[in-house]
């Protein structure tokens, strides 16, 4: 039964029945698929000798495993080079589209789908990649799945899954100068927590979301997972058709009119009922930045990292852990602490308006001494649109590298790794212990203007104080 959110909508619009587990056999509309999690999958759909059921609804790129200095083949790193072959032979094997390296259309699959238009409204969108939270940002009911659900949206174009309750996070307001899309979500996950989203869809809702891009969105979207939410969204408005219209995949013609009337009706009624709520007051977020290991210990830039007794006991085993983990002192500002690597990029901040952002800070400074700053964009068409406009020329003129598009040191599954506990600014989403490619490498999670403030003070500083 519909209780009138997008959610509902479009989850009993997919559905093809109900299965006797009790679980929704749900319709995958845009299936997305890289390099790490489909192998296995292919391999299963192959030993059973099962077609793929509708390729033209998979879309393929390399995203991880990418080289962001040198991507000429065979990639360096050998392993890196038979996960990318292995791809574009189940590509070709099973005729699904592949956006390969020099493509220009290859880049973080979370940027790239949104950018060729192929993520619209109403859809339900599966990835093997658990930021596919990303693509709510437009309307969908989009998240990440685990391999041997790639197997079954291949074979079978539905996975089975159970009904997700919808929590309605409203912001409201304009956010204060040096605040971002991706201050609000670390603000929203510090004040619900990693474990938050568990069972839930969010949501978000309120005028604050309402006034952001879509780009802006989708930042914030692509973390809802890191509160546990499987998937995000924001509802479709005239935002969204204006970002859309014109894209390649996006529908043409009369056929776009009919679409924008389809994706409107499927916006939440005003009257609809959620399992749950809250509500935040947008001119009450700070820019936020992490100082622990998961990205609920987030804080005020300004503010002290948090004593033992301000915390809650349940948080309080997992902040020892941290105060270890990061080196750090609770009681002490987290301004001032030295950074050692600064990145810009990742699918949570790596796309153009990210970059653009990220340069205004960097225009006339310097990346302070002995502090590595790079740019990788999100995608061959961020990349280019960057260089069209001159930042890549900004950021070198700064110091920053300026590199390839790929996940780059979002996670270090390529060469750019921290080296042992060296601290990085990261305008990426996960800051897990050893996530950035050393076992004690330690990542601060901030927006892309705080990485760049971070970079050329060579330390965490208040962006708010490098603007004009
Ligand atoms: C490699 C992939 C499965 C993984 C994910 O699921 O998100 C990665 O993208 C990440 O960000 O940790
Ligand atoms: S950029 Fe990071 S979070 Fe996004 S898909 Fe790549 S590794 Fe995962």
């Amino acid at each position: 039964m519909s209780r009138g959110t997008l959610f509902d909508k479009v989850w009993d619009l997919h559905t093809v029945s109900t299965l006797p587990s009790g679980q929704t056999q749900l319709f995958i509309g845009l299936h997305l698929i890289h390099e790490v999690t489909s192998p296995q999958a292919f391999a299963m759909i192959r030993e059973r000798k099962l077609p793929v059921l509708f390729p033209n609804r998979t879309v393929a790129t390399v995203d991880h495993i990418v080289p962001t200095d040198n991507q000429a083949r065979p990639l360096a790193d050998s392993l890196a080079e038979e996960m990318l072959q292995a791809l574009e032979k189940n590509c070709q094997d099973y005729n699904i589209r592949f956006y390969g390296i020099g493509s220009g259309n290859q880049g973080i699959v979370h940027v790239i789908a949104p950018e060729q238009g192929l993520t619209q409204p109403g859809m339900t969108i599966a990835c093997g990649d658990s930021h596919t939270s990303t693509h709510g940002a437009f309307g969908a009911i989009a998240f990440g799945i685990g391999t041997s659900q790639v197997r079954d949206v291949l074979a079978s174009q539905t996975l089975a899954l159970a009904k997700l309750k919808v929590r309605k996070i409203e912001v409201n307001g304009s956010l204060r100068p040096g605040v971002y899309a991706k201050d609000v979500i670390l603000h929203i996950i510090r004040k619900l927590g990693v474990k938050g989203g568990v069972g839930y869809a969010y949501e978000f809702a309120g005028s604050t979301f309402a006034q952001m891009t879509m780009e802006e969105r989708m930042t914030v979207c692509n973390m809802a997972i890191e509160g546990g939410a499987r998937c995000g969204y924001v509802n479709p408005d005239q935002v969204t058709f204006d970002y859309l219209q014109g894209r390649d995949q996006a529908p043409k013609g009369e056929a776009w009119e009919q679409a924008v009337a389809w994706w409107q009706s499927l916006a939440s009624d005003p009257d609809a009922v959620y399992d749950d709520g809250v509500v935040f007051d947008a001119a009450e977020i700070p820019p936020t930045v992490t100082w622990g290991i998961t990205p609920g210990q987030g804080i005020g830039v300004n503010e002290p990292i948090p004593e033992p007794k301000y915390l809650p006991d349940s948080e309080k085993a997992l902040a020892q852990e941290a105060y270890t983990y990061m080196q750090l002192e609770p009681g002490q500002p987290i301004q001032g602490t030295k950074v050692d690597v600064c990145f810009i990029g990742s699918c949570t901040n790596g796309r153009i308006s990210d970059l653009r952002e990220a340069a205004k800070i960097a225009q006339g400074r310097q990346v302070a001494p002995g502090i590595k700053a790079f740019v990788v964009p999100g995608s061959e068409r961020v990349k280019e649109a960057a260089e069209a406009e001159g930042l890549d020329q900004i950021f070198t003129a700064a110091g920053f590298e300026w590199r390839e598009p790929g996940c780059s040191m979002c996670l270090a599954m390529n060469p750019d790794k921290l080296q042992g506990s060296q601290i990085s600014a990261s305008s990426s989403n996960r800051n897990f212990k050893g996530r950035q490619g050393s076992a004690s490498g330690r990542t601060l999670l901030m927006s892309p203007a705080m990485v760049v403030a971070a970079a050329v003070t060579g330390q965490v500083t208040d962006v708010r104080e490098l603007l004009n």
